[in-house]
């Protein structure tokens, strides 16, 4: 008897050797877009309505049961009955009819006013977004003057100038209501320009269009479908509003407004009338919003996943014990005199004018081909600014002032943008949050064989063995499987791997690593750990990790950079640190780390906390907080000395520090 075994998605992510990445549960697969749209009742319901009457109302000519302009005087003003489903009106004409007809008029010149709006609003609002700076101050400056313009005042002048076009009025319409449009989709596009997946675009080199085409837009549909709702109930309204007003097409041309406007005169003698013809412009708009509503949560849905965890703090403690442990055994490299990367002068601010703040001064580091460098310190130090500004990754708000990046001896002004900088086959990132930083609307398969298609210029099959290659070099079994799931479908580690196995199918050359095992379980670090040491091993790859965690350093690191408010103090190799650290705050973080204590007794605090950048004080910038701090220490800058031993250190008193601790 043979035996069927399931694997879940998580589980096939494999243990590499001892450091076993433990399987979490996957999430379960979502149905595609109509099944999830077909579960919301409201919606489907709805949609029908909105199809029935829009097929109704085109189709009126052959399904209406009289002619647009039929009367029947014997017949006139008469309440609803067999031959007339919602009466008459005063010249006998059918109500139910002339509703169908004046649909066709109504929803034609609305869809127009749509249209409009949208092939407007839609570009101009994601690019603004997605471009943000200064190009959104300009553009929103554009459309904050077209929103101050009085629409209805407008219409009206059109309305004089075309008497009774309500189409050029409709027209005009769109134009006119398509900055509100554009500035909701530039408000999505600035949320999903913040998301991890779109630096992990742009470092894997895809320009602007792409990211906008491929990562931004099936992000932002959901809000423009619930605008294109919205706005088409709005143009309903309006335009039934100004045919109410006379302004529209002349009687007896049926239309949704006319046909109000017919009713109102009989208010008092026959309110009934109103009834059915207000009552299809309530039941459109009502729902378009429905349907808005529905198609927005159902587009929504395909990407949510369960909420990303964090590990314990408990996890924390054990595996920086773990490695510190490996770290006795573990060799540190000498100062690298052959860099593939020399990082100088970084310097970059927060904030505009005056209230303009510097967080990162003046930071280099080198990185060997083959070699990792940990970027260490304290939260609120500068490690992510300066790491992002070496991948050309700020935020918007972010200013680069200085800094030059030497990559394969050519030399890159790093700026905002990082336009210029070798993204992809040279440079490539992975982030703290591995989920995060995958775009949650494409799978696992599509994410990679676009990477590979765009970088190895592979076509649609070649790219997916490749893709298949690439999972299982980074050590996920079934790599099939693995290629259908969606981000929220596989586990944090996987997700790790899979951005790993993404980063490297550009074959690059520098990987900077910002915090990639922080947000994983402990045995999961250990797996992805070992997995970029072994990728390091194969392509010589030069990896910047950042991290606060010595257990990670002495786990993976060659050298340390440590950097303090904003700035390096101190540079050496890991054995170099760990035995004879010169900085009074490297020995500090040393003796704070949990897995240097000794059972029973208490662990040394560091006590006070990183200043601020707005309260750096004058001179060394850990005095406040340094046991060895002197009068000297606050007069002046401190300089990054150079020691005989190829070692950097910032402070002046290191030497007689170490002597006195001899
Ligand atoms: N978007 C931002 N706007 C203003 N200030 C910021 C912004 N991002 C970072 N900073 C500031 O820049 C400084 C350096 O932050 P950074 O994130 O580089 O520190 P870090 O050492 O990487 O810390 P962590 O380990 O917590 O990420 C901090 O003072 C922080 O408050």
């Amino acid at each position: 008897m043979s035996t069927t075994q399931t694997t879940t998605p998580a589980a096939t992510e494999a243990a590499p050797g001892a450091s076993v990445a433990a399987p979490q549960p996957a999430g379960e697969r979502r149905p595609g877009f109509f099944l999830r749209y077909l579960r919301k009742g409201a919606a489907v319901a709805a949609a029908l309505f909105l199809i029935a009457l829009a097929a109704a109302c085109f189709l009126a000519p052959w399904i209406a049961p009289y002619a647009s302009d039929a009367t029947d005087f014997a017949a006139a003003s008469q309440g609803p009955s067999a031959a007339h489903w919602l009466g008459t009106d005063t010249l006998g004409r059918d109500v139910y009819s002339r509703l169908l007809y004046g649909g066709a008029n109504t929803l034609g010149p609305a869809l127009l006013t749509v249209a409009v709006a949208f092939a407007i609003g839609v570009p101009v609002g994601i690019l603004s977004g997605f471009k943000a700076g200064r190009t959104d101050q300009v553009v929103s400056s554009i459309l904050d003057g077209i929103i101050a313009v009085p629409s209805t005042i407008f219409l009206l002048a059109v309305l004089a100038v075309f008497p009774h076009n309500i189409v050029i009025a409709m027209v005009v319409f769109g134009i006119l209501i398509s900055p509100p449009v554009a500035k909701v989709v530039r408000s999505a596009t600035l949320g999903v320009r913040a998301e991890q997946y779109i630096d992990f675009a742009r470092i894997s080199g895809i320009g602007d269009l792409g990211i906008m085409w491929k990562h931004v837009r099936s992000k932002v549909a959901g809000v423009i479908v619930v605008q294109m709702t919205l706005v088409s109930g709005v143009a309903v309204v309006v335009q039934s509003g100004l045919e109410f007003l006379g302004l529209g097409p002349q009687p007896p041309t049926a239309t949704w407004g006319n046909l109000i406007s017919d009713a109102a005169e009989l208010i008092h003698t026959r309110p009934w009338m109103l009834v059915p013809t207000g009552g299809i412009i309530t039941l459109t708009t009502l729902a378009l919003w429905f349907v808005g509503d529905g198609v927005r949560d159902s587009l929504a849905e395909r990407w949510q996943g369960p909420p990303a965890t964090r590990r314990s703090a408990r996890a924390r403690k054990l595996v920086a014990n773990q490695r510190l442990a490996a770290a006795t055994t573990g060799g540190g490299a000498s100062r690298p005199s052959d860099a593939l990367v020399s990082v100088d002068g970084v310097t970059v601010s927060f904030g505009h004018g005056a209230s303009r703040i510097p967080v990162v001064q003046n930071v280099g580091f080198e990185v060997a081909a083959g070699e990792t460098v940990a970027l260490l310190g304290e939260s609120g130090c500068g490690k992510s600014v300066t790491a992002r500004a070496v991948a050309g990754l700020l935020p918007p708000s972010a200013h680069v002032d200085g800094g030059t990046a030497v990559f394969e001896g050519k030399t890159y002004e790093l700026s905002d943008d990082g336009d210029t900088l070798p993204r992809g086959n040279g440079i490539s990132m992975i982030f703290q949050e591995p989920v995060a930083a995958l775009d949650p609307s494409l799978t696992v398969g599509t994410i990679l064989t676009n990477s590979l298609r765009r970088h190895a210029g592979l076509d649609r099959k070649a790219a997916r063995a490749r893709a298949l290659e690439l999972l299982a070099q980074v050590d996920i079994r079934d790599p099939e499987n693995v290629l259908k799931l969606y981000p929220h479908e596989i586990s944090g580690g996987m997700a790790q791997r899979v951005c790993i196995a993404r980063a490297l199918a550009a074959d690059p050359k520098f990987l900077i690593a910002d915090e990639p095992t922080t947000a994983l379980d402990v045995t999961v670090q250990a797996g992805v750990l070992n997995l970029l040491r072994e990728r390091q091993a194969l392509t010589d790859l030069a990896v910047l990790f950042v991290t606060h965690d010595w257990g990670v350093v002495a786990d993976i690191a060659d050298r340390c950079v440590v950097m303090y408010a904003g700035e390096v103090v101190e540079v050496g190799t890991v054995d170099d640190l760990f035995d004879d650290a010169r900085h009074p705050y490297s020995r500090a973080l040393l003796e704070a780390n949990p897995s240097q204590g000794v059972p029973g007794e208490r662990l040394a605090a560091l006590p006070g906390r990183v200043p601020s950048p707005n309260a750096w004080p004058e001179g060394c910038r850990f005095q406040s907080r340094c046991p060895f701090a002197t009068a000297a220490c606050a007069a002046g800058p401190i300089p990054l000395t150079s020691t005989d031993d190829g070692r950097k250190v910032r402070c002046i008193r290191w030497e007689e520090l170490r002597r006195d601790a001899n």
